[in-house]
């Protein structure tokens, strides 16, 4: 796992561990023994380490940290110090990326050069860790105090210009890396290597290091709020500067081994892998991403130009895909354009783009007021509104409009496929890509097929998520598919909670101090209270009844209308500076509790003989998220969704579930699928009226075991397979 070269005078160490060269134990022998022969060869005068295919090293290997037992001597910090006291010159040439453990070789290498492209960073807190093999004691000697806080707390990777300007490099190469490298090690041959070894040398800014620790500390409590890692990041470099090297040293070992071994950092290692895995999708019928090929998607074509479909062609231009935007008035689709236009504005002003890459986005992006401009487009996106007949319409239409290949994508957040794609004579290319909004931000991508659509179809648009940047999971068909589907739920919960004695901001409260970035309030402010009346509207029409505010039960199923009685009143949310909260017009980031709000609340409790009581804020969470879980166990056991982790990361990414409670499913396996399944019985025998309570059968399942059966293995509970 790393090759041994001997070129003239000079040994060279690849690590050679593909994908991204891990410092798996094999790779952590194979330095140890490098060092080593090269110190014992006479011939050898230096060392190089570099990494082998597109990368110097990603770090320890994740994989390991759940495995004591890979955890095999030697450790990382013994290789380094095998590599520090090497009586040769160590230099490491990285290209590509050194990230955590791989930045660490780096410092413990008496030069580091790096091609222009390279980047470096601790990402480690990203995983509910530190860089604990001396990272945090030894960027400081580098880099001074404020810089190593920074970049240590909040994971960002840097450029080589960066690095350089930091201390952290000594050259910034522009030719081949390796190349460069030799003859760097030609030039330090024989100088003295002490003033090189940074546990030798000292924090220059040490006696600044309180002050410089508590402008960090504020900074990092307010962007980080809730976590733990990043705290201690910068307690490991406060003590850098406070402590000897050795002892900053056994300290840094004594943190990351408490991070290690908590929730968070669990649950974030758990999010990193269930990310990934995300992209891996399968069909019932065994296609994959593994023997099924994409379509080549070269232009394309988005139909309404509103807010979802403006930021639809946002994510699509700013990938480098030519968007036709189709809008039937010209007024809209003018507005649409300058939306456009206005985003990429913001983006440009935020320095994300330059006015040059604004221009390029523009040129390819063009108006349409009728569907015929589509014929020759390999990919639509339909984006109008929330509407089975008119969507039926628009594809019938596309489908006789538009070339035999074209694939036609449905943005709709709850229709079912089959429906849409039973309008057209092709069910075969037709997709669901269920985009969040704001779709120029929102990271999350939901491909849904139907049954008719074809592996090749799936495949394409899970690579056009790629190529636009999403995270992208796929789900089955069904309505509200994964993610509307569960979240409802909780929604749902949250109205009821307020008709059982909360206010809007406890329920926020609770739920923000859970690590939500936002309570579903003030979410329901930001995007729209009239959003989800009109969706409530258009469910009751399908279903053929009337909703009014006085509506408390339908089909058996109770409902609140608190929400609706706030639309009445013109209370939109943040657009008309009311809502469940109201706002100053100077700030329309701070919501501000109304007691209007209680008012209508309090008012509405009365008029339907609701009694109202203290409710404890372990039941807000246990209403709140066992109601969604309970209804992800369903949407499992349904192969709506094929894993746990896919639900995991569409909370995440299209709810903001923190990342570091890992999500719903995860959470739930964190509490006990027993007390879990415990509570959803409880709850459905004091709501009998709600049937998101009735407990899953595969919850029931897996409940009924006497062991925990992991996460991993969920699976193979559904549809009896296993009882
Ligand atoms: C004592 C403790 C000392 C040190 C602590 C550490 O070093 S902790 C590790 C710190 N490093 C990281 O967190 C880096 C994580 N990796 C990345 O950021 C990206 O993977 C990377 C390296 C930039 C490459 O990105 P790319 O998009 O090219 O590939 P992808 O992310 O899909 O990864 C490819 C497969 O490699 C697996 N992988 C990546 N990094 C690690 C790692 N450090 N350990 C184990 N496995 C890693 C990744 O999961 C992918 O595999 P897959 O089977 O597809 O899941």
């Amino acid at each position: 796992m790393v090759d041994y070269i001997i070129d003239q005078n000079l040994a060279i160490l690849a690590v050679n561990n593909p994908p991204v060269n891990a410092l798996s134990h094999h790779v952590r022998e194979g330095l140890v023994e490098g060092i080593k022969k090269a110190n014992a060869n006479d011939q050898v005068t230096a060392i190089v380490i570099i990494g082998k295919g597109k990368i110097f090293c990603s770090g320890a290997d994740i994989r390991e940290f759940s495995n004591h037992a890979a955890i095999k001597d030697p450790v990382l910090t013994s290789v380094g110090h095998t590599i520090e006291n090497s009586g040769k010159p160590v230099i490491s040439a990285i290209h590509g990326n050194a990230l955590g453990g791989g930045l660490e070789v780096a410092l413990f290498c008496h030069y580091r050069i790096a091609s222009e492209s390279a980047r470096v960073g601790f990402p480690e807190v990203l995983i509910g860790i530190l860089p604990g093999a001396e990272g945090t004691v030894r960027l400081p000697r580098l880099s001074g105090l404020s810089f190593a806080m920074d970049m240590i707390a909040s994971g960002k990777q840097i450029n080589a210009k960066d690095a350089f300007k930091h201390g952290i490099l000594d050259k910034v190469c522009t030719g081949n890396i390796l190349e460069e490298a030799k003859d760097f090690a030609k030039k330090v041959i024989g100088q003295p290597l002490d003033s090189r070894r940074l546990s030798r040398i000292n924090v220059e800014d040490a006696s600044n290091v309180d002050a410089v620790f508590e402008v960090a500390l504020a900074q990092v409590k307010k962007k980080y709020k809730g976590q733990i890692a990043p705290i201690y990041c910068l307690k490991s470099v406060r003590n850098s500067a406070k402590m000897s090297f050795d002892k900053a040293a056994a300290e840094e070992r004594r943190l990351i081994t408490e991070l290690m071994l908590g929730y968070q950092s669990i649950a974030l290692r758990y999010s990193f892998f269930a990310e990934r895995s995300a992209s891996k999708w399968r069909l019932p019928c065994g296609a994959s991403v593994n023997n099924t090929k994409p379509s080549k998607i070269e232009s394309t074509g988005v139909i309404g130009a509103g807010t979802m479909g403006s930021g639809i062609a946002v994510c699509l231009i700013r990938a480098g895909i030519p968007v036709i935007l189709v809008e039937k008035d010209p007024k809209m689709l003018e507005k649409g354009m300058e939306t456009i236009s206005g985003i990429l504005d913001g983006s440009v002003k935020l320095k994300r783009m330059t006015p040059g890459q604004k221009a390029k986005c523009m040129e390819i992006l063009k108006g349409a007021t009728s569907l015929d401009k589509l014929s020759n487009v390999d990919l639509v996106i339909e984006a109008v509104y929330e509407n089975l007949e008119l969507k039926r319409q628009i594809f019938a239409q596309l489908d006789k409009v538009c070339k035999p290949s074209t694939l036609l994508c449905s943005n709709t957040s709850t229709l079912d496929i089959d429906k849409i794609a039973s309008a057209t004579n092709r069910p075969d290319k037709v997709v669901g890509t269920h985009f969040f909004a704001p779709a120029f931000i929102m990271r999350l991508l939901e491909n849904v097929y139907g049954s008719k659509t074809s592996p090749t179809t799936v495949a394409t648009v899970m690579e056009l998520g790629r190529r636009i940047g999403k995270v992208t999971v796929l789900v089955k068909t069904c309505y509200g598919f994964v993610g509307n589907r569960t979240h409802q739920c909780f929604g749902a919960e949250a109205s009821f909670l307020l008709e059982e004695g909360c206010l809007p901001q406890d329920i926020d409260q609770v739920l923000e101090e859970f690590g939500m970035a936002m309570g579903p309030f003030k979410v329901s402010d930001l995007s729209g209270i009239d959003v989800g009346w009109r969706i409530r509207q258009e469910v009751a029409k399908a279903a053929g009844f009337k909703l009014t505010t006085e509506t408390r039960y339908h089909n058996g199923e109770r409902i609140s209308t608190v929400g609706d009685s706030l639309f009445e009143m013109g209370r939109y949310g943040i657009k008309t500076g009311k809502g469940w909260y109201k706002y100053d017009p100077t700030n329309l980031r701070k919501p501000v509790p109304d007691s209007d709000v209680a008012d209508v609340i309090l008012d509405h409790c009365a008029k339907m003989g609701l009694q109202r009581c203290k409710i404890p804020p372990q039941e807000i969470i246990e209403r709140c998220l066992f109601a969604a879980v309970n209804e992800c166990f369903r949407v499992l056991e349904e192969r709506v969704a094929e894993k746990p982790e896919d639900i995991d990361v569409i909370w995440q990414y299209g709810f903001s579930f923190p990342r570091y409670a890992g999500g719903p499913m995860f959470y739930a396996s964190q509490v006990g699928l027993k007390r879990v399944y415990e509570r959803v019985c409880f709850y459905h025998e004091k709501f009998p009226y709600s049937s998101h309570w009735i407990p899953s059968d595969l919850l029931r399942k897996l409940a009924s075991h006497s062991v925990e059966i992991p996460m991993s293995q969920w699976k193979e509970f559904v549809n009896g397979s296993k009882l």
